[in-house]
């Protein structure tokens, strides 16, 4: 029924919704991310940044949101699923980290390359 099919979209929408906020209350990561955000998007209102800008600093944020989150995911999941101290459990958490590590010096370097220039004039 096309009802219902909309009532599951709407559904799902609401549980990705209550995952971010799950996200968001239980990772102490999560919040620096949060309050990072918030420093970006008002340094951006600030300076008025162009809107090529804007779209430089959404991905930059969104990359970094989105690693973190599947760093979280496969943490969790070998928690899970793993337990025990394995060396492979090692490889697989650390490198997960270090895709948060590449978003973020990522994300780093693109803000300073837009915000440097609004700082020196
Ligand atoms: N089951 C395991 N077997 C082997 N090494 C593990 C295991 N669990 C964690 N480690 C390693 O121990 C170190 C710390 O792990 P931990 O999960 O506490 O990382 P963290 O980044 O400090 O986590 P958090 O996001 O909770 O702060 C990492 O190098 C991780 O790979």
């Amino acid at each position: 029924m096309p009802g219902s099919y909309f009532k599951n979209r709407l559904a799902s929408f609401g549980y990705a919704f209550a995952g971010f906020i799950a996200f968001v209350k239980s990772e102490p990561h999560a919040r620096i991310h949060a309050v990072a955000t918030l420093v970006v998007v008002a340094a951006g209102c600030w300076f008025h940044v162009t809107k090529s800008d804007w779209l430089w600093l959404i991905w930059a944020m969104a990359l970094v949101w989105i690693t973190e989150m599947l760093n979280t995911v496969i943490e969790k999941m070998m928690d899970h699923l793993s337990p025990a101290i394995h060396p492979k459990v090692k490889f697989i958490k650390d490198l997960a980290a270090a895709a948060v590590l590449v978003a973020a010096i990522a994300a780093a370097i693109t803000g300073g390359c837009i915000f440097w220039p609004y700082l020196l004039s």
